[in-house]
């Protein structure tokens, strides 16, 4: 049984003009076909207030995914039977379940099998809108065969090409789905419908406005001094801040630093306390008059990028790619190109632990969208020591910045400030009607007409990509069939069967074990860098039978994605990875685009226009 509705997160203490309010309040009601919703009778304030809590405590459970693995939304599912005169709210719930990541079972699954028979009649809450693309419906499906008769949906989907499908398809099985701010307007959602924007703000900013989600975070004495004179900063904050910082990180895609950061403190920028997902360090420096040792350099903690200026140091970028540290030009390095570019690398979350001179850079750039202040009770002094935020250029208080939704918490010794600079977008107010949702279809896709390029798996063509959650049953190392649960699964193993070698085998199972495409990625990337020893000798050559292999299963197993495929006839196909050069077509075209290749062949094979042996080299 899922544990009591436990206290909802602490509402902040004080609350400037809240983007919340300001949501609920323009919410633009979408007149929908209905189903069943005609037979609901107006609710009362009880029932609000139930559904209220409910929703905030799915949005509570959709945040125990995040950043366990990245980039993905996080869904959350409540289930709850209705309610009788003598319940108290923690009596309701009787199953509740989170999305791991994508491929994983989703939460709406989960929270029925844990409800079981309990989830006839009952009521399911889902923070946000089930992404149910490329014909995977199971999160609608499990709630019809569950018996749900009623839905409550925090917020609709952001990204246009899957908004509101899983809406629609729950409504025509005959379930009432009431959404918050459309057919649920009172002021006691407002709490949750918060949580609701919260625990997915980085989507919500991704969609919004094609930029990842940024989050600047220092640590600052009680006379705001981020460092001493001298440049030493360790450590302001106390045990438990940086505790807290690991978890930051944890929920991050990236981190950032400038250049002298790396040189005065020689960071390592792990969430290292932290199981799971491991972020990027981005490292932004002009001059590249890095150290030749550091921390950063050291991959095999974590990959390391360093953003530069077209033209810097060359030697010492030969340097650093040797030692497997990726070094990425800009014609003009500055906050915005770098948070294009993590954009375009499918970051959702980024975070700024860099000093003043880039941070104000940054929020000159406008690109910082939440701060994260833990303030010691310590004085350091010192006219020249640094501060948390250089140069903006403001000389009235009247132009300071007001941080909005701020909250205060005390962390041991310290207290820990965080507040929003720019409001986490609500996308309501533009949501289309029913019948203005894009189909998969190249003419509206938003790219160049003749280049359909896909990346991440929720673009409009992200089916094509290996991380899509398709499993696939394909011999294992043992030759038994084995249900490979993505792709990615079965190609990175790949990179290791074969060998006679029992810490060969053991990574092998690892990469089966591996609970979504991402880790498996990541087993397979860093123990091909740890022990090449382990890979098997012929892999240069064999990995692109290996992957024609196991995408023309996909594609085979399920005629939706085949559907998709021939649906792109006459397109170039692109994988759009800036850093991936073998599989992907480059930040600028220079990429070798060998997934794009495969599947043109794939397509041209189905359609009988291309002979199934041919070298997939000269095929595109
Ligand atoms: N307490 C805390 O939370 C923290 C404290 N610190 C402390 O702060 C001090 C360093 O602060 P600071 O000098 O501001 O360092 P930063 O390293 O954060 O920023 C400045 C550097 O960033 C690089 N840079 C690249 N592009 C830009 C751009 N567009 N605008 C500005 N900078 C850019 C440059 O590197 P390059 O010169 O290589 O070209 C520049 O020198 C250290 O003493 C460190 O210990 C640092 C982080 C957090
Ligand atoms: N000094 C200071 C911070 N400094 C930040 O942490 C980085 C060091 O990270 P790591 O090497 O992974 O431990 C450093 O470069 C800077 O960005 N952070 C804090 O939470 N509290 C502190 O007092």
């Amino acid at each position: 049984m899922p544990p009591p509705l436990g206290a909802a997160a602490p509402a902040p203490a004080a609350t400037a003009p809240s983007f919340i309010h300001l949501a609920l309040s323009t919410r633009r009601r979408v007149p929908a076909p209905r189903a069943a919703a005609a037979a609901s009778v107006p609710a009362s304030h009880s029932s609000h207030e139930h559904d209220a809590l409910l929703l905030h405590r799915a949005a509570d459970v959709a945040d125990r995914s995040a950043g366990l693995t990245s980039p993905h939304p996080n869904f959350g599912c409540v289930i709850a039977r209705p309610k009788r005169e003598t319940d108290s709210a923690d009596s309701l719930v009787v199953g509740e379940g989170f999305l791991y990541a994508q491929g994983t079972p989703c939460a709406e699954l989960l929270a029925a099998q844990e409800a079981g028979e309990h989830a006839r009649g009952a009521t399911a809450y889902l923070n946000l809108e089930p992404g149910d693309c490329y014909g995977d419906s199971t999160a609608v499906r499990s709630l019809v065969q569950a018996g749900i008769t009623r839905v409550v949906v925090g917020l609709r989907h952001p990204l246009k090409h899957l908004r509101g499908k899983a809406i629609q398809a729950l409504r025509s099985e005959g379930i009432q789905v009431d959404v918050v701010g459309e057919d649920l307007q009172n002021i006691l959602f407002e709490e949750a419908l918060k949580s609701c924007l919260t625990v997915n703000a980085p989507l919500l900013y991704r969609a919004a406005f094609h930029v990842p989600f940024s989050v600047l975070k220092y640590a600052m004495t009680a006379d705001g001094k981020i460092a001493a004179s001298s440049g030493h900063a360790s450590w302001i904050s106390g045990k438990a801040s940086r505790g807290r910082v690991f978890e930051l990180r944890g929920r991050s895609d990236a981190i950032i630093v400038g250049g002298n950061t790396v040189r005065f403190d020689d960071p390592r920028l792990t969430a290292r306390h932290i199981k799971g997902h491991v972020p990027v360090r981005i490292v932004m420096s002009q001059s590249l008059n890095l150290p030749e040792e550091a921390n950063l350099w050291n991959v095999n903690d974590a990959y390391t990028i360093v953003a530069t200026q077209r033209g810097a140091r060359r030697d010492f970028q030969k340097k650093l790619a040797r030692k497997g540290v990726e070094v990425v030009e800009f014609d003009m390095l500055n906050p915005r190109d770098v948070m294009s570019y993590c954009y375009d690398r499918g970051y959702l979350s980024v975070l700024w632990e860099c000093g003043g001179t880039l941070a104000a850079s940054a929020i000159s750039a406008s690109v910082i969208h939440k701060v994260y202040v833990f303030m010691a009770p310590k004085i350091i002094g010192g006219l020249n020591a640094p501060t948390p935020v250089g140069e903006l250029g403001m000389s009235q208080m009247t132009q300071a910045i007001d941080l909005i939704d701020h909250s205060y918490e005390k962390i041991d010794r310290d207290m820990l400030l965080s507040g929003y600079i720019q409001p986490i977008p609500d996308l309501s107010p533009v949501i289309p009607s029913m019948d203005e949702i894009p189909s998969v279809d190249p003419e509206v896709s938003p790219y160049e007409t003749n280049i359909i390029s896909f990346y991440k798996t929720w673009d409009t063509f992200g089916a094509f990509s290996n991380f899509s959650p398709h499993p696939i049953h394909m011999p294992d190392e043992n030759g038994d069939s084995f249900m490979w649960p993505t792709v990615e699964h079965y190609y990175q193993a790949h990179k290791f069967i074969g060998m006679d070698n029992p810490e060969a085998r053991i990574i092998v199972q690892e990469i089966k074990l591996a609970k979504s495409p991402e880790e498996a990625a990541r087993i397979g990337r860093t123990r091909q860098k740890e022990f090449p020893e382990l890979v098997r000798a012929d892999w240069e050559t064999t990995k692109i039978d290996v992957m024609y292999r196991a995408i023309k299963h996909k594609f085979s197993t399920y005629p939706s994605l085949t559907n998709m495929l021939l649906s792109t006839a006459g397109s170039v196909l692109v994988e759009a990875s800036p850093h991936d050069l073998f599989w992907g077509g480059g930040r600028e075209g220079e990429g070798l685009n060998y997934l794009g290749r495969l599947l043109m062949q794939l397509r041209s094979e189905i359609l009988g226009t291309f002979p199934a042996s041919v070298e997939v080299g000269e095929a595109a």
